[in-house]
């Protein structure tokens, strides 16, 4: 325990499983869990990674006190000469967006993912030790979503044997790329290529931005910060950028030259590889995006857990203690879908990341079969678990009552940090329109005799799940994996053959496609909430060891699908997969769940085995000492360093001053 009394020492008493067993399967393993839980107390018992008075400095303290932070964590990596996996952990508990994010997290991928053997000798060398800092420079002013509308040019001078690298527009700025504003040296800018008066597309360049001497923009290049963004503190520590090019040359081996080539006479050569891959760095993003969303989720399911329980309103009885908030039937059926959630997401992510795992190793053997897969999934997938995340942080918010709207709850910076995740690295809706052409391709190929693979092989067998009947007579059926998965098959399947059939009435493809297109998210929704329902009831026909905890994840997932079965009733009805009787029937089972959650509810957020430095909330604090920390703190608020405020004399007393001659 991290502070002195416990004041939830009774709920960790109610818990019904092997909590530390649970927190190494949150980790993942053994070895994860060793890592994770060293390095999150190592940050958080040193005072230079406080994060306290984050929400409160303007921005150019903020800044500089990031960039003090980075470094210093960067000394911590080589004085304790820290394996990758560590230095990434520290990163994370950090727990402050830098540019350190963008450069090891997109700039060094896009050059192993799209430079050659000769490139990734050059430059990955210089970016391990961070005698570059890099970016990823992809979005404009005036396009970020479609991609094949960048603007800026990369024209090739066959006279100097080099590229010309110019804006020519004020919509072809580069606009947003985070550590761009005010760090990196350098960038992996996306230009659309030309040859001889050709255009060939968009393709990535290693771009030098500012010098390495004394940090000035190289000539030609016009470089800042594009101003503040959402909440106090928050993203604000990252410089996202505007990047102006005037004919900036740079030598044609900084071309990423994986996907095609450019010879010294200017003639672009494609490899076999496709070009896809040139967004590979993306999908790469999308995957940790999604192991970070059950982190984001968790973090603030751990605070309004904690404090629901900690905190007590109406119900007393003959002067006892009044009710705690945790057991209101309304708190739960609000709070424990998003518990469930956060579990729901970890698995899912994990999963992913093996499915990464896998394509980089198959397309390393030049097996591309699987990337349209991976596509799908990463992109489906960020888009329903950071839309959740998103809406579950502001939800978690309003189960902590008024004191979730106080910065010192953490709930607001954590919102305001988490929801660009729903626009970057691809709109929501962007991303989930790509998995529904995909659905579209495969069901329109289902006649063909083409099997189609991986999550979409439940779609093989469509003449039997849209003749399937739900065979559910009495709640516990509910409990039933195999029962769950073929509603959950035949609703995706059903939504997406109907959306297909309309969009088979359009003589234009594309006009049906847009026409429909509201309808389509739908059906993608229903196909990926598919993907984590089975990876969640797939991790549970694992050997999971520990008293009880196995118990408690089938109960979690149960939460998961009867509370989406609950929520989406309206699809499961309108496409009869299952009647009005068998959807009641499911959502008793959900309200026996919940009661069956509520001893563990505690321990079960234990398991993400959060420090409190991490989690960063008064509410959320492990000993739950809630009040007199909350009053403690109010008083360190800048405004209270007088006890009449600067402005008293200006502005208050005059007022006062004259409804008191008023009265007169
Ligand atoms: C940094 C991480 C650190 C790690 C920390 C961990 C935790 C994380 C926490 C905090 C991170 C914070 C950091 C924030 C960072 C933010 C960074 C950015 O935002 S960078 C900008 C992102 N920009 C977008 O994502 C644009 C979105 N747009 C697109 O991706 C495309 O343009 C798209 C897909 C919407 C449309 O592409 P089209 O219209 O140009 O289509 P065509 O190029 O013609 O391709 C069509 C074919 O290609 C396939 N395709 C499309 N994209 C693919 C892909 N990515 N991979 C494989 N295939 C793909 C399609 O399925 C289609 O296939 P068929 O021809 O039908 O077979
Ligand atoms: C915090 C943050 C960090 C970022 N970091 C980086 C970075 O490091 N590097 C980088 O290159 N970029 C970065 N970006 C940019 C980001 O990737 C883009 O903003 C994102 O891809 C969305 O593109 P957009 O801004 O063009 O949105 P738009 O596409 O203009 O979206 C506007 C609206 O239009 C809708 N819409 C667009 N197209 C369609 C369509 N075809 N059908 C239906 N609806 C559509 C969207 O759903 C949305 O509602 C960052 C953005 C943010 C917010």
């Amino acid at each position: 325990m991290e502070g002195g009394v416990d004041y939830l020492a009774d709920e960790r008493k109610k818990a019904e499983f092997d909590v530390q067993q649970m927190k190494i399967v949150w980790a993942g393993s053994h070895h994860t869990f060793e890592i994770s839980d060293r390095i999150s107390k190592l940050v958080a018992n040193d005072p230079a990674f406080s994060k306290d008075e984050r929400t409160m400095l303007p921005r150019k303290e903020l800044f500089k006190n990031t960039l003090r932070k980075a470094s210093y964590a960067w000394k911590r990596i080589n004085d304790l000469h820290l394996s990758e996996e560590e230095a990434s952990q520290l990163r994370f508990y950090v727990d402050e967006p830098a540019f350190t994010d963008l450069h090891w997290g997109m700039f060094i991928p896009a050059i192993k993912g799209q430079g050659t053997d000769e490139q990734q000798k050059k430059w990955l060398p210089l970016a391990y030790k961070m005698q570059i800092i890099g970016c990823y420079a992809q979005t404009e002013l005036g396009h970020g979503s479609n991609v094949q509308g960048l603007e800026t040019t990369a024209t090739f001078d066959p006279q100097t044997d080099e590229f010309v690298i110019h804006s020519p527009t004020l919509t072809s700025s580069k606009w947003w790329p985070g550590g761009l504003g005010k760090v990196s040296t350098h960038g992996v800018v996306y230009a659309r290529l030309i040859t001889d008066g050709q255009e060939h597309g968009i393709h990535g360049f290693i771009v030098q931005l500012r010098r390495l001497e004394d940090h000035r923009p190289l000539p030609g290049i016009i470089i800042g910060d594009i101003g503040m963004k959402f909440g106090n503190g928050a993203y604000n520590t990252m410089d996202n950028g505007v990047l102006r090019f005037d004919h900036v040359r740079i030598p044609r081996d900084q071309m990423l030259m994986r996907v095609s080539q450019v010879t010294r006479d200017g003639k672009v050569v494609q490899s076999d590889v496709p070009r896809q891959l040139v967004y590979g760095t993306m999908v790469y993003v999308r995957q940790t995006i999604v192991q970070d969303a059950s982190c984001a989720l968790s973090r603030a399911v751990c605070i309004a857990t904690r404090y629901s329980a900690v905190r007590r309103q109406f119900g007393s009885h003959n002067g006892g203690p009044e009710t705690q908030v945790i057991d209101y039937k309304t708190q739960q059926s609000r709070l424990f879908p998003l518990l469930a959630s956060a579990y729901a997401f970890r698995f899912v992510g994990e999963w992913l990341k093996w499915l990464y795992t896998d394509v980089t190793q198959r397309l390393q053997a030049n097996d591309f079969s699987t990337l349209p897969e991976a596509h799908a999934c990463t992109a489906g997938l960020k888009s329903l678990t950071t839309s959740v995340t998103a809406d579950g942080i502001e939800e978690c918010r309003k189960l902590c009552g008024g004191h979730g709207y106080l910065c010192t709850s953490g709930l607001p910076e954590l919102f305001a940090v988490y929801v660009p995740a729903c626009t970057y690295e691809g709109d929501n809706i962007v991303l989930m329109l790509q998995v529904a052409r995909i659905l579209m391709k495969t069901v329109s190929q289902l006649g063909s005799g083409k099997l189609p693979v991986g999550t979409m092989a439940y779609m093989g067998r469509i003449e039997h799940l849209l003749q399937y009947r739900c065979n559910v007579q009495k709640a516990e059926d509910w409990l039933n994996p195999a029962i769950v998965l073929e509603a959950f098959e035949a609703r995706a399947a059903r939504m997406s053959v109907s959306c297909a059939k309309k969009l088979s009435k359009f003589a234009n493809p594309e006009e049906g496609f847009a026409e429909l297109s509201a309808d389509l998210v739908e059906a993608v929704v229903a196909h990926c909430q598919l993907i984590v329902v089975s990876k969640f009831i797939e991790k549970l026909q694992q050997d999971i060891p520990g008293k009880g905890v196995k118990q408690q994840l089938k109960v979690l997932c149960g939460v998961y699908y009867l509370f989406l079965l609950h929520k989406h009733q309206g699809d499961f009805l309108a496409t009869s997969c299952v009647t009005p009787k068998q959807a009641s029937l499911a959502n008793d089972q959900l309200r026996v769940l919940y009661s069956q959650v509520r001893p563990n509810a505690i321990a079960l957020v234990d398991a993400f085995n959060y420090t409190d430095h991490f989690l960063g909330s008064i509410l959320g604090r492990y000993d739950g000492n809630v009040y007199p920390k909350l009053y403690e703190a109010a008083w360190k608020d800048p405004l209270n360093d007088s006890v009449v405020p600067d402005g008293y004399h200006q502005y208050i007393r005059p007022l006062l001053k004259q409804q008191r001659s008023a009265k007169l």
